[in-house]
């Protein structure tokens, strides 16, 4: 019917890196230009966790050619994401914090599995940064000014029910079911004449994909010497230490 399904899989976490960003990137931009496929599931093989989000080793400890470099990507990807032309249904089947979220978010619809463990939200403040203001755009959109001031701010994660309370997520389903119900979603969705719907997607999405197009070199430049800062790398180091507690 001609949907694709595309699994991230960067064990342990499908954190973020350079590489994997870049390899999601080109195989969008493949997708996107074979005109059988009009609709692309979104999910993870890695059990339990959707995406760990941006690979925290990719914005600490590098130099700020690195951090230039990588945050081109993040923008590229989110751009292609964001602004497809094709049906883009999450199947979030595990933990789906900061980025992880950001790639839910970008799609038309997001299933949920009912597993109170998953969590889902922009929980940057929680690790000493600050979301941009694309990611910030995105959520308003999604979720509403207010609830996305008060979940940014807090970082919050949301359990499933929460998720699907606010409108961060769609749909929660069984866990064994997320990805019959993201292609039962696709089926609805694909009932849809293409033009009427890619036209209706551009006319909600553009201004949000403008806004970051017209300054993607300042973003760039914000990101870098942001990240760049000893307060922030403190920060990162304190976060990366506490994941590496939390185990032993
Ligand atoms: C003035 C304004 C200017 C603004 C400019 C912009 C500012 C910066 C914007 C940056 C935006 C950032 C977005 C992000 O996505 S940051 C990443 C956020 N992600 C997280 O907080 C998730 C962290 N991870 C977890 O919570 C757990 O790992 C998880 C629930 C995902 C899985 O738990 P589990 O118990 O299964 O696994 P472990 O915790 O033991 O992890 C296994 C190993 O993986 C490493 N790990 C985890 N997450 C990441 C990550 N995101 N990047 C890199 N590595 C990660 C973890 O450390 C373990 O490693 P070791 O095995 O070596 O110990």
């Amino acid at each position: 019917m001609g949907v694709a399904v595309m699994k991230l899989r960067n064990p342990p976490v499908n954190s973020l890196s350079l590489e994997c960003l870049t390899e999601f990137t080109i195989s969008l931009e493949k997708l996107e230009n074979d005109k059988s496929i009009r609709g692309v599931i979104l999910t993870s093989e890695c059990p339990g966790i959707f995406s760990a989000g941006l690979d925290l080793l990719e914005m600490y400890g590098r130099n700020p050619a690195h951090y230039a470099e990588y945050w081109k990507n993040v923008q590229e990807l989110w751009l292609r994401l964001y602004t497809s032309n094709m049906i883009l249904v999450s199947a979030i089947n595990g933990a789906s914090p900061a980025g992880g979220c950001l790639l839910a978010l970008c799609c038309d619809y997001r299933v949920m599995a009912d597993n109170p463990k998953y969590t889902i939200g922009l929980n940057e403040s929680l690790l000493g940064i600050v979301a941009p203001f694309w990611f910030k755009d995105m959520y308003v959109n999604t979720i509403g000014h207010r609830e996305a001031e008060r979940a940014l701010q807090l970082g919050t994660l949301f359990s499933p029910a929460e998720a699907l309370k606010v409108g961060v997520v769609d749909e929660v389903v069984p866990e064994d079911q997320v990805h019959s119900k993201a292609r039962s979603v696709m089926t609805k969705w694909l009932a849809i004449p293409d033009h009427s719907r890619q036209l209706t997607k551009n006319m909600m999405r553009k201004a949000t994909a403008d806004n970051l197009i017209k300054q993607r070199e300042a973003d760039i430049q914000n990101f870098t010497s942001f990240i760049s800062k000893d307060s922030i790398q403190k920060s990162l180091h304190m976060y990366l230490e506490k994941l590496k507690q939390k185990k032993g």
